[in-house]
């Protein structure tokens, strides 16, 4: 199946081909996010596979000196911790109420660019976040585009635990570490990996 196999994708047509993974296809679209950091800028450090790139990123710049006086609020202890071993300033909502950017990534992404998330387990911080960014740009990859959203047979968490009683339905909350409760939001700035949508030419590669 497509979504799962590496990807061969021609990078020029005099150029041999080259192999790369999702993981690869990931870092790409989340260092081209990060090209939007600039200095002196409050930004949002994401949770997800995809935004764990950007913020190894903006670590690295900061290293090098290509990038100064910014400050991070992550969305989980996770990235908190990943943003503290790089070396990252942080900070928090009550300090730097408004955020310049945000990056982060989305459980699926629909023709219209409605998204989903949630399912890492970070929602609340995220929700904090993009709520008070000026500019909230999500960073995805093939796995998350599709036709609809909901339509994927993943597990859909929820927190309208008393809606479904009446119908029998008893709600589980996850806590950290697992999925926990999904949004919808749109209208947002959005990198869709180009990248990955070459390459269903190559599908069944
Ligand atoms: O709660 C988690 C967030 O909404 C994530 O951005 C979303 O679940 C996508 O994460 P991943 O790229 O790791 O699947």
């Amino acid at each position: 199946m497509w979504r799962d196999a590496d990807l061969l994708l021609s990078s020029s047509s005099r150029s041999p081909f080259v192999i790369f993974t999702q993981d690869d296809l990931k870092k790409i679209v989340a260092y081209k996010a990060v090209e939007y950091v600039k200095f002196g800028m409050v930004l949002g450090l994401g949770t997800s596979s995809n935004a764990k790139h950007a913020v190894n990123r903006i670590g690295e710049l900061l290293l090098q000196g290509k990038l100064k006086d910014i400050v991070g609020i992550p969305t989980s202890k996770i990235t908190h911790e990943q943003a503290l071993s790089l070396g990252i300033p942080l900070s928090d909502l009550d300090s730097h109420p408004v955020v310049n950017l945000a990056i982060d990534g989305a459980d699926e992404v629909d023709p219209f660019l409605n998204l989903f998330k949630g399912r890492s387990g970070s929602l609340l911080r995220e929700k904090m976040v993009k709520n008070t960014c000026k500019k909230f740009i999500v960073i995805v990859d093939g796995y998350n585009l599709v036709n609809y959203i909901g339509g994927v047979d993943w597990p859909c968490p929820l927190r309208l635990r008393k809606l479904f009683e009446e119908a029998g339905c008893v709600a589980k909350l996850r806590t950290f570490g697992e999925k926990e409760e999904p949004y919808v939001t749109d209208n947002v700035n959005f990198i869709v990996d180009l990248y990955f949508k070459r390459s269903r030419r190559f599908e069944g590669c």
